[in-house]
């Protein structure tokens, strides 16, 4: 078994669905909310049942190790903030090695699919997937369908473009919007190669919209979420994060019973 596979089993240690966490909107969109600091949010994240967290690089040695409990860390090594001349224009503030430095478990990177820049994040998506080759460590990839040639980020077919994208470059897992129904999403996750969970979006009006978001999201068949917003600018991030943790477990059980 590769150093990856390893690694991908720790990730996927609760079965064949994931909640992760990101945090990596503090580079994009400014501080996240917390009441007690980064620190004291991963470690209610962890607590209650996130399989994975994202984080940047700077961020992590923040926060005291024992914060992230069983829970995973993704360093992501993507950025760009909503003030650039183009928002849509992600590129690399960090690399593999640096990763594994602070601790990485896997890393993600960030690619706006039809964005004018697109040719420099593919670039880098395709330079990371080697180096985690090289390092035996997993990769997520986000691809957004987002740019001045998308008229749609949830058209179907570009979610699936995404998901093909994703795998043929060499990643592990990819990261995609909903298309915003059960069925079109199925059809997308039948034809993805790889493991694919969707990302939470903005925020929803109250829990039942969190928690029915996310029944849609694992009826289709998707290998769960990657949830920030809807998470850490909840009330109670800590509750919202194990009642969502219990329904990605629980549709485990009824596939192994
Ligand atoms: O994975 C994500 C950001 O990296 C998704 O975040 P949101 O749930 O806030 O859309
Ligand atoms: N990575 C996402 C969301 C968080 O920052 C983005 O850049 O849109």
């Amino acid at each position: 078994m590769s150093g990856r596979d390893l690694r991908l089993r720790r990730l996927f240690r609760n079965g064949p669905r994931l909640l992760v966490v990101p945090l990596d909107h503090a580079v994009t969109d400014g501080p996240i909310p917390t009441s007690g600091g980064i620190g004291a949010l991963v470690a209610q994240l962890a607590d209650n049942g996130a399989d994975a967290i994202v984080l940047h690089k700077g961020g992590v040695g923040r926060i005291d190790p024992s914060a992230f409990g069983e829970a995973a860390l993704i360093v992501h090594l993507s950025a760009s903030t909503r003030f650039a001349p183009d928002p849509d224009a992600k590129y690399l503030v960090a690399s593999v090695e640096e990763a594994l430095r602070v601790g990485a478990d896997a890393v993600s990177v960030h690619v706006n699919l039809g964005s004018h820049d697109e040719r420099q994040q593919i670039a880098d998506f395709a330079a990371t997937a080697e180096a985690c080759d090289r390092w035996g460590l997993p990769l997520l990839a986000m691809i957004y369908p987002r740019g001045p040639r998308i008229d749609n980020p949830r058209d179907p077919e570009l979610i699936a473009h995404a998901a093909t994208l994703a795998s043929d470059l060499g990643a592990d897992i990819v990261k995609t919007p909903y298309t915003g129904d059960v069925l079109t999403m199925a059809d997308v996750v039948a034809g993805s190669p790889i493991p694919l969970i969707v990302a939470g979006g903005s925020r929803l009006s109250g829990t039942g919209d969190v928690l029915s978001l996310v029944d849609d999201v694992l009826a289709a068949g998707t290998a769960g979420l990657a949830m920030g917003r809807n998470i850490f600018e909840a009330p109670d991030p800590g509750e919202l994060t194990r009642l969502i943790a219990q329904q990605v477990h629980r549709v485990r059980e009824e596939v192994l019973t």
